[in-house]
C-alpha cells in the first residue's frame, strides 16, 4: 500500500460556529481505516475555532484543517487576501487550490493557480489542486485538452518531483452541486488519464499522488467511487455539511 486515501471537506460559503460544535461532536467516535486523512476546510473565519474545539476534543491528529484558498504574496497591501503564514498559526495543514468556483467566478487562471501551488508548497503546506472540465467541454471531446492545460503550468512551475506532495482533486464541473455525479467507470477513466499524464514526466511520482474525486459525492455513491483504481478519495461540498453523511464517506475511503 503506497498511497494514502484523503477525504476532504470543502464547505465553502456554508457553515458556522454551531456547525463547527457539530462536526466536531458528530466525528468524535468516527471510524477510518488505516491509512486515511480526513480534513476540513471552513471558511477561513472558522479556522481558528475549529482548530481549537479540535485539539479540545484530542481529535487534532485524525482531523486536519485546510483552507480553500490563499494568496501567493508573502504579506502587503492586498486587502482581503490571507497568507501562508496566517494559515499556518492556525494550525492550517492543506490548502484547495484553484477550485473552479475560483477559476469560473473570480477569474483565476491556470498560470495564477501554479504560483499559489508553488506558494503552498514553499510554506510546507499540503496544496489541493483542483481541476476539472465544463459540460461542454465534455461533450465535445475535450476534456483531455483541458484537464492537460490546467495541470501543464502546475508541472512548469513547481517541476514534478515536487507533485510527490500534491494532491490532485479531479472535478468535473458539471457534476459540482448538480447532483449529477460522474459515473464510477467515466470518473476512473479520468483519474486514470490523470496518472498517465503526470507519468509521462515521471512514473514513480504520479504513482503515488492521491487522486481525488469531487462532484455530487454522497453517502450512497461513495463506496463505489473509492473503490476505482485510480480514485484515493474525495472533495466533498454540500455532502460534507451533514455530519451522517461526512462520517459515512469518510469510513468508506480506504488507502491503496
Ligand atoms: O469542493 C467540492 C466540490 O466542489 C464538490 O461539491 P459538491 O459535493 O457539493 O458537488
Amino acid at each position: 500500500m503506497n498511497r494514502r486515501a484523503i477525504v476532504a471537506a470543502n464547505w465553502k460559503m456554508n457553515g458556522n460556529s454551531a456547525l463547527v460544535d457539530t462536526m466536531v461532536s458528530g466525528l468524535h467516535n468516527i471510524s477510518l481505516s488505516d491509512n486515511v486523512d480526513v480534513v476540513i476546510c471552513p471558511s477561513f473565519v472558522y479556522l481558528s475555532e475549529l482548530a481549537h474545539k479540535l485539539k479540545e476534543n484530542s481529535l487534532e491528529n485524525t482531523i486536519a484543517l485546510g483552507a480553500q484558498n490563499v494568496s501567493d504574496k508573502a504579506s502587503g497591501a492586498f486587502t482581503g487576501e490571507v497568507s501562508t503564514d496566517m494559515l499556518q498559526e492556525c494550525s492550517v495543514k492543506f490548502v484547495i487550490v484553484g477550485h473552479s468556483e475560483r477559476r469560473e467566478l473570480y477569474k483565476e487562471t491556470s498560470t495564477q493557480v501554479a504560483h499559489k501551488v508553488a506558494t503552498v508548497l514553499n510554506a510546507g503546506l499540503t496544496p489541493i489542486l483542483c481541476i476539472g472540465e465544463s459540460e461542454s467541454e465534455r461533450a465535445t471531446e475535450q476534456t483531455e485538452v483541458v484537464l492537460s492545460s490546467q495541470l501543464q503550468p502546475v508541472i512548469d512551475e513547481i517541476g514534478i518531483e515536487k507533485f510527490k506532495d500534491v494532491v490532485i482533486a479531479y472535478e468535473p464541473v458539471w457534476a459540482i452541486g448538480t447532483g449529477k455525479t460522474a459515473s464510477k467507470e467515466m470518473a476512473q477513466e479520468t483519474h486514470q488519464f490523470i496518472r498517465q499524464f503526470l507519468a509521462q514526466c515521471d512514473a514513480e511520482i504520479a504513482n503515488k499522488v492521491p487522486l481525488l474525486y469531487g462532484g455530487s459525492v454522497n453517502a450512497s455513491n461513495c463506496e463505489a467511487l473509492f473503490a476505482q483504481a485510480d480514485i484515493d478519495g474525495g472533495l466533498i461540498g454540500g455532502a460534507s455539511l451533514k455530519v451522517d453523511e461526512f462520517s459515512v464517506i469518510c469510513s468508506a475511503a480506504k488507502g491503496k
